[in-house]
């Protein structure tokens, strides 16, 4: 697995737009006939992308883990953004449609992707967390999902939130899952930002135009930073970083977090007129 070591706010002024992306990026996740993983320091998270096509792809347990296999000891988060799917956990299978969410609890032994169709096939983001309590496995239907509407069209910000893996839904030992869907015209994610120090946050941009891009920002509130994403690309947010964004188009993003508390509302306003 490819290790991402995250940077501390005293490194992090000095970096340049290229340790930026090392450092807090994560590219080429998703390959076609592959599942790629990668670890982040940062509460421990692993991030991960599949795109099974003619055949199922297995979920391996990692040298890294030194576990029997990969749920031994933690939970996992599975949002697809692709064709319609089917993951399997110990034999029972799970249909998932585009932005319907699959949470598989600690000690779930086997689990496999799979794409009905290849010519149209899954996309599955992964999200995982060290569990220290085993939950139940839970689909999370899009359809069955009620969203929290957002912003406005004059700030270009009108966006859907939908929770899926969280205090009141789908239970989970740590992790904190759902996504964000914009409307046409809106470009705005997460603004007026926040930080929370008690979570760590992973956003995973998805839906986002070939030919445009997703301007994440992150940093101190006063001292922000921007990382250009494309779609399917992946960027984590330590506790003393905002993280917000700005498309040249609208896009959606799967959220997911871990860390000290589940409370979705625990957050500290960073306001738009302190920003630097
Ligand atoms: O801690 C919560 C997260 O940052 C996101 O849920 C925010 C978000 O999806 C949005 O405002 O569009
Ligand atoms: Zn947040």
């Amino acid at each position: 697995m490819k290790l991402l070591q995250m940077a501390d706010p005293v490194r992090y002024p000095t970096m340049t737009t290229a340790e930026l992306r090392s450092t807090f990026l994560l590219e080429e996740l998703f390959t076609p006939g592959e599942l790629t993983l990668a670890y982040v320091d940062l509460d421990r998270a692993v991030v991960g992308g599949c795109i099974p096509t003619s055949a199922p792809l297995t979920l391996e347990t990692q040298p890294e883990l030194r576990a029997d296999f990969f749920c031994q000891r933690r939970e996992l988060g599975v949002f697809n953004v692709g064709g319609k799917g089917t993951v399997t956990v110990d034999g029972v299978n799970y249909e998932l449609d585009k932005l319907d969410t699959l949470y598989i609890g600690r000690g779930s032994k086997a689990v496999s992707f799979a794409s009905v169709d290849a010519a149209t096939p899954a996309a599955y983001y992964l999200l995982s967390y060290p569990a220290h309590a085993e939950y139940p496995v839970a689909l999370a239907k899009f359809a069955t999902l009620t969203p929290v509407n957002l912003g406005a069209q004059e700030t270009c910000n009108k966006r859907s939130i939908y929770k899926a893996i969280h205090l009141e839904g789908v239970r989970s030992c740590q992790l904190v899952m759902g996504f964000t869907l914009l409307d046409s015209g809106s470009i705005w994610n997460t603004m007026p930002p926040h930080t929370h120090m008690r979570r760590s946050e992973i956003y995973f941009y998805f839906d986002v135009d070939p030919v445009h891009r997703v301007l994440h920002l992150m940093g101190p509130p006063d001292a922000t930073s921007h990382i250009v994403m494309k779609d399917k690309e992946v960027v984590v947010s330590p506790g003393w970083s905002i993280h917000a964004g700005v498309g040249t188009k609208n896009y959606g993003f799967c959220w997911g977090m871990g860390g000290e508390n589940q409370d979705y509302a625990d957050m500290d306003p960073a306001p738009v007129v302190d920003l630097r």
